[in-house]
């Protein structure tokens, strides 16, 4: 069953309607996209510090880039015309005085008349009147009576080797848009048109705790009975590659009025809040209780595999995720979750998975009812073609797997598996963690 209530911002109620049975993984980011508000507000940083910081202004460019006609070569700029004339004469090769010398950073100076060259050298304006450029190793020069001449191919078009000012970016053009994460050729973008300064949104943030009486941390004894806690681990890691700034609350046991605190605590200082653990139907399952009490759970039990109970909702003012606690589920939710609801609250612009369609070397089956993500790596066939493989075991518990595939394939809801050959989409993690 899946379960609405009233909210609070960020995430707004209208479009909670009650549904019967298990939520569509597609309804569910349909959800988020129309629910879910930005939280950050902007700030200023410098252009140095700003890869991985969620642009909030559109940058426009001011000036045109290049902002002048340069060379693409080390060389000699002529006229296209003398090189014209001497292909019309039947000439194979043309001489012209070398009248000037003009270096990247030197201004183009005045006009240059038919009938000279110019020294250039690459990133150089080129000078009124000359707009072809032929690379060095094509010339030969020499000296005559305190005059260079250089010997030149006349097989060559007019505007070769000219980069026209203006050609990568236009005055007024805007070079980025807000809710991007800046990526190094963005920060690079944003120098090349004068920025030292960026408007940006402030970071995500992420309050994240276990809930678990099983669970220790890594490098404590196990008592019997007991695990290390690795979720809060992966999650953690997962969410500072999602650019999020962390508040690590360590672990709760299950106990209800201890997980309702810790809930309404986090809630105060953070924009969103997550858990893991604790979400299912079982009487040692806190989490659902506490949010409901606190703020309301706006989807939960989703038609997915793994990850059926994951959460949605709110507390207090702040939203909440709510994972599930085996190991592959926590992490793959919060990719098919917590990634698009995490991006909705930085202001970010939506940004689906990145999909590859590719044949699958295996065969799977499923039931019909939950969308199933199973974890997969690729490899080549005897052939050489790219195919998927799958882990060999897709249980939810079994971290192996996660640790050995480089991504998820999707199978659909009402699928009943891939046979080998057929063609499912590949999800890599790597490019749904940018
Ligand atoms: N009767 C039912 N039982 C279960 C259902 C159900 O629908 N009916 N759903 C199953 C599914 S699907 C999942 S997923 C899990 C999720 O349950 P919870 O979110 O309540 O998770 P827990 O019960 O707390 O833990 C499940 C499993 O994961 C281990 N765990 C928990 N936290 C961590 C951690 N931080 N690090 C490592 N491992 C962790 C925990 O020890 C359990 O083994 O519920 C099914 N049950
Ligand atoms: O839906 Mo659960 O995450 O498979 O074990």
């Amino acid at each position: 069953m899946a379960v609405e209530s009233s909210s609070l911002s960020p995430i707004s109620a209208d479009c909670f309607a009650p549904s019967q049975g298990l939520l569509p993984l597609e309804e569910a980011w349909r959800r988020i996209a129309v629910s879910v508000s930005p939280v950050c507000a902007g700030e200023d940083c410098a252009v140095p510090q700003a890869a991985g910081r969620i642009l909030a202004e559109p940058v426009v460019a001011s000036l045109p880039m290049p902002p002048h006609d340069n060379a693409a070569m080390d060389g000699y700029a002529v006229s296209g015309a003398d090189l014209a004339a001497a292909r019309a004469r039947g000439e194979d090769r043309i001489v012209l005085p070398v009248v000037r010398r003009i270096a990247a950073g030197d201004p183009p100076g005045e006009a240059v008349p038919p009938g000279q060259a110019v020294r250039i050298f690459t990133g150089a304006p080129l000078p009124p009147g000359l707009e072809t450029v032929v690379m060095q190793e094509d010339c030969v020069t020499a000296q005559e009576g305190g005059q260079i001449l250089v010997s030149l191919p006349s097989a060559v078009a007019t505007g070769d080797n000219r980069r026209r000012a203006g050609e990568d970016v236009e005055t007024g053009q805007t070079v980025l848009s807000p809710g991007v994460r800046l990526r190094p050729a963005d920060v690079a973008m944003a120098a090349a048109v004068g920025r030292t300064r960026l408007r940006v949104f402030r970071p995500l943030r992420v309050a994240l705790f276990s809930t678990g009486s099983e669970l220790r941390e890594p490098g404590q004894p196990l008592p019997p009975g007991c695990i290390h806690d690795s979720n809060r681990y992966g999650v953690m890691a997962m969410l500072r590659a999602l650019g999020c700034d962390l508040t690590d609350l360590g672990i709760l046991p299950d106990k209800a009025p201890a997980i309702r605190a810790a809930l309404d605590g986090a809630a105060e200082d953070h924009d969103l809040v997550i858990t893991s653990g604790g979400v299912s139907v079982g009487e040692e399952d806190h989490v659902k209780g506490a949010v409901d009490s606190l703020g309301g759970l706006h989807f939960w039990k989703l038609a997915l595999k793994p990850g059926r109970p994951v959460a949605l909702g709110t507390v207090r003012g702040a939203a909440f995720l709510g994972l599930p606690g085996n190991p592959v589920s926590a992490l793959v939710t919060l990719l098919l979750i917590g990634r698009p609801l995490i991006h909705r609250l930085q202001g970010r612009a939506e940004t689906p998975l990145v999909r590859y369609p590719l044949p699958a070397a295996f065969t799977f089956s499923k039931k019909p009812g939950r969308q199933e993500f199973i974890r997969v790596w690729t490899g080549t066939d005897s052939a050489g073609r790219l195919v998927l493989r799958a882990f060999p075991s897709q249980s939810s518990g079994v971290l192996s797997s996660m640790v050995q595939a480089t991504g998820l394939a999707d199978l659909s809801r009402e699928g009943t598996g891939v046979r080998e050959g057929e063609t499912l989409d590949y999800i890599p993690f790597t490019e749904a963690l940018w």
